[in-house]
């Protein structure tokens, strides 16, 4: 046989980054998005004679052995529906949706059966060299040569190959990516409730705090159907997002009560089954303040600021963090879980922040905003409220839009510096 065409259905930001990944690495590549896009697509990959664009995902089904589609999550049953009864008969299918239990669905529903299924995940934003990170393969419905064929095309991304079932992905996803998404989303609502840039007030400079102001304007410099799309069309992810706010408000109450007997061994019992008594393990914490202090979006202060570090505490009551989830993990999960563990495994810094939670109400108005967002975006999900999650996520999106080209730079080398290390 001749060497395989790919197509790719969606021509955004990602189905951009596998064309031309995928191109350069000497396969043919047929691609489209919506008809409309069909002339500025032809005019920006003129110049690239490996890609071939169609007007629409019906002639690139006709056409290709291997197609990714690259749409919203949102929008996929309904694309694939449209042109999957056009797949070319023995192709292989896949998607790049960050939820697949219902991606794999879509697939067996709409496609023909002589149609084969390996769907895929990059698991990082199309911004990111993909070398070294995961991307999850999930082997549908395809014999041993199918899948390696589709390995042999995607390994050009020199990505780390992390093999799953749907399932198992959509768990894995909710424990870390979607719960990590929650968390940043609700600093960030916060932050817009209350009026304020966090690189602008002491108390958000340096440290653990860079990490907090840098990851959460990644995440709002991002497009919100990524983020809605993950955690609503994945039901696990509703339950440990709600998890998540339900962590947040009992810790809240519990240092609003001054309950600091509860609240400590909350806390530690939490903390040990996550990730060991301090001095129990060996390895190397994954982050250190110093390192941190460079990443600062403000100028660091002489002395740093006590922290309740609510957001924090919030993610492992539950044990909704497992240091095994990451071999399978993104970038903000890796930093979180970092930056989760440096605490918890500090036995000195989480008495402070224990302290700090029972004696200190410089934190309590943030952390009442905190705790409305929290919530907020979990309703928004459970309620699958894909209109009401655009309208918040653009909103906050907006306000903090002028400090994105620095925090993404700022981010960018931080995380290089920080994850190298692990
Ligand atoms: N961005 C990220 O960080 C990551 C994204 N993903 C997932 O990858 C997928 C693509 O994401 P991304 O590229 O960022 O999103 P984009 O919004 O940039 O791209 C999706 C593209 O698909 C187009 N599209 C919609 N319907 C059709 C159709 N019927 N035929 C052809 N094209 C269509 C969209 O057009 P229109 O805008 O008009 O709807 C849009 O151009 C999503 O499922 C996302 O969740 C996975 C990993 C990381
Ligand atoms: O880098 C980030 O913010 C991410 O978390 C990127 C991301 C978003 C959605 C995915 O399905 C995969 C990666």
């Amino acid at each position: 046989m001749s060497k395989a065409t790919v197509g790719i259905i969606g021509m955004g930001d990602m189905g951009k980054m596998y064309a031309r990944r995928i191109s350069a690495a000497g396969w043919r590549v047929n691609a489209c998005d919506k008809p409309n896009r069909f002339d500025a697509l032809k005019e920006e990959f003129g110049d690239d004679s490996n890609i071939q664009i169609y007007a629409d995902g019906r002639l690139v089904s006709r056409a290709s052995d291997v197609i990714f589609y690259s749409v919203e999550a949102e929008g996929l049953e309904h694309v694939v529906s449209l042109y999957g009864p056009s797949t070319k008969q023995g192709a292989i299918v896949g998607g790049q949706t960050s939820c697949k239990e219902i991606e794999v669905a879509a697939f067996r529903k709409h496609l023909p059966e002589d149609v084969e299924i390996v769907s895929c995940h990059s698991l990082h934003g199309p911004m990111i060299d993909p070398k070294g990170q995961p991307l999850v393969l999930i082997r549908e419905r395809a014999t041993d040569k199918s899948f390696a064929l589709v390995e042999e095309i995607l390994s050009c991304f020199g990505s780390k190959h992390v093999y799953l079932t749907a399932q198992e992905h959509d768990r894995i996803t909710a424990d870390t990516q979607a719960v990590t998404h929650a968390a940043f989303l609700s600093m960030g609502s916060a932050w817009h409730a209350n009026n304020q840039f966090p690189w602008e007030m002491n108390r958000y400079v340096g440290g653990i705090e860079n990490v907090k102001c840098n990851i959460m304007l990644r995440i709002y410099s991002n497009k919100w159907h990524v983020y809605a799309g993950l955690a609503i069309m994945n039901s696990w992810a509703k339950l440990q997002i709600r998890q998540y706010a339900e962590s947040v408000t009992e810790l809240y109450k519990l240092m609003l009560g001054g309950h600091r007997e509860e609240l400590e061994k909350r806390i530690k019992t939490a903390g040990e089954a996550v990730f060991g008594r301090e001095g129990d393990s060996h390895r190397e914490l994954l982050l250190r303040d110093d390192v941190l202090d460079r990443y600062s979006l403000g100028n660091v202060p002489k002395k740093r600021a006590r922290n309740n570090h609510l957001s924090l505490l919030a993610m492992s009551p539950h044990g909704i963090l497992g240091i095994s989830s990451l071999t399978f993990s993104s970038q903000p999960f890796r930093l979180w879980l970092g930056v989760t563990e440096y605490l918890f495994r500090n036995a000195s810094l989480l008495n402070e922040i224990i302290e700090t939670a029972i004696e200190d109400n410089t934190f309590r108005s943030d952390d009442l905003e905190f705790t409305f967002a929290a919530r907020a975006w979990s309703e928004c999900v459970s309620f699958g409220d894909f209109a009401s999650y655009r309208d918040r996520f653009e909103n906050i999106q907006k306000y903090f839009e002028p400090r994105f080209p620095e925090a993404t730079r700022l981010g960018n080398e931080m995380i290089r510096v920080i994850l190298a290390k692990t």
